[in-house]
């Protein structure tokens, strides 16, 4: 028998309904895990950073977190942000602090249309829709750089800078990690997305580096578009899509309508990666804690547990991960649905439906 392959797993439930949609995932993963007859398994650690721990502690993880976090093979996580602390405080103490210093400058968004969940989208009924939204993770407008309070001018006269940082290999990078994505899929298609007209530095520069990266891919087609149009075009011309690459913001943005057409943010999955793999990637759902349901075991798993999916492609389990994303299927064509996308089924049925596919479908390890 083939040795067995262990990976090892940092997981960062953080707040709210992070908690309930990790702890779903690693459900998911741990019945792959048993059906896979002892060909892979994971060893899980589990790391109560997040508001509670700010609450406790003033800092949102553990001094040496990131230093503990190298080792792992990847970090599974769920959602950050609480009342007691700002949100740009615990997104920065956080989930920026692992994505910025572990330099995971892709951020994978795929926009999956599943059966037997409505969208909003009039065009879902007749067509198929499939795209994804390739998120510039490391610099743009998430570089951090500015300050306030800039020269004392008193109250009521406040001034706030907040700048965005462009660089010619952070742009080049994502654009290339875009066409080689757009490669890999049935309609070879990238979009790149700016608002150019306006900013005419950082996404000017951008605009550039996509014209020349071009022409290294002459089988792909492309188009560049500015991000208003882009917002119009997700609801009116979403067959057209492939592979959107954008900057951090207008990614993040996009990504959250994306999710929205789909029928819900509690269905989109990430993989925030470090494609060097000299850092560990990390993978989460794309929505946030959802203070509004949290706490009552209802929120929707599919986003945690499809972000599962993508963490096996990055292991090499990628028949695993297609098995992952064909139970999720099969789970919401049989009607088991969260409320978010009009269902009555609570998270653990939906996780518990998921396991039961899984066990129906053979495991190819
Ligand atoms: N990556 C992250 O950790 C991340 C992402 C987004 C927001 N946040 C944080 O989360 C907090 C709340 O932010 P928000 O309200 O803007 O966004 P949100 O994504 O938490 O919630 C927006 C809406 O989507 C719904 N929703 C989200 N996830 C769902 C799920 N799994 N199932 C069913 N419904 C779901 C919520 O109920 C809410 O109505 C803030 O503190 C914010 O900073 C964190
Ligand atoms: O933009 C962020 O980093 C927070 C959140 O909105 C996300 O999409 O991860
Ligand atoms: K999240
Ligand atoms: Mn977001």
């Amino acid at each position: 028998m083939a040795e067995q392959q262990v990976f090892s797993i940092a997981s960062i439930p953080a707040d709210g309904v992070g908690k309930e949609v990790v702890a779903a995932g690693r459900t998911v993963l741990d019945a792959m895990a048993e059906q896979s007859g002892g060909a892979f398994s994971f060893e899980w650690t589990e790391f109560p950073w997040g508001s509670e721990y700010y609450a406790e502690h003033g800092v949102m993880m553990d001094p040496h977190a990131l230093e503990t976090l190298e080792a792992f093979d990847a970090i599974y996580f769920g959602a950050v942000g609480w009342e007691n602390v700002p949100d740009h405080v615990s997104l920065w103490g956080l989930r920026l602090n692992i994505t910025q210093n572990f330099d995971q400058w892709a951020n994978v968004r795929p926009v999956r249309f599943l059966p037997g969940v409505v969208s909003p989208l009039r065009k879902a009924e007749n067509a198929e829709l499939d795209w994804v939204v390739v998120r510039e993770n490391s610099e743009g407008e998430y570089a951090g750089l500015g300050g306030r309070n800039l020269s004392g001018r008193g109250p009521g006269n406040e001034v706030a800078v907040q700048s965005s940082l462009f660089t010619e290999r952070g742009c080049e990078r994502i654009i290339r990690f875009a066409f080689d994505l757009a490669r890999t899929r049935t309609v070879q298609k990238v979009s790149s997305v700016t608002k150019s007209n306006a900013q005419q530095y950082g996404m000017v520069l951008w605009d550039e580096v996509f014209a020349r990266v071009v022409r290294d891919y002459p089988d792909v087609q492309t188009e560049s578009v500015l991000v208003d149009a882009m917002s119009a075009k997700f609801v009116l011309h979403p067959e057209e899509l492939s592979v959107v690459v954008a900057s951090n913001l207008n990614a993040d943005i996009l990504s959250d309508l994306g999710s929205a057409l789909a029928g819900s943010l509690g269905l989109a999955a990430s993989a925030n990666l470090n494609p060097e793999r000299r850092f560990p990637s990390m993978f989460e759902p794309v929505h946030g804690t959802a203070p509004d349901i949290a706490g009552q075991g209802i929120a929707n798993p599919v986003g945690a547990i499809a972000s599962a999916a993508l963490m096996l492609d990055h292991f090499g389990l990628h028949e695993e991960a297609r098995r992952l994303e064909a139970a999720i299927e099969a789970t919401t064509a049989a009607g088991h649905l969260t409320r978010d996308i009009g269902g009555t089924a609570d998270t653990d049925e939906v996780t518990e439906a998921i396991v039961e596919a899984l066990a129906t479908s053979p495991a190819s390890a």
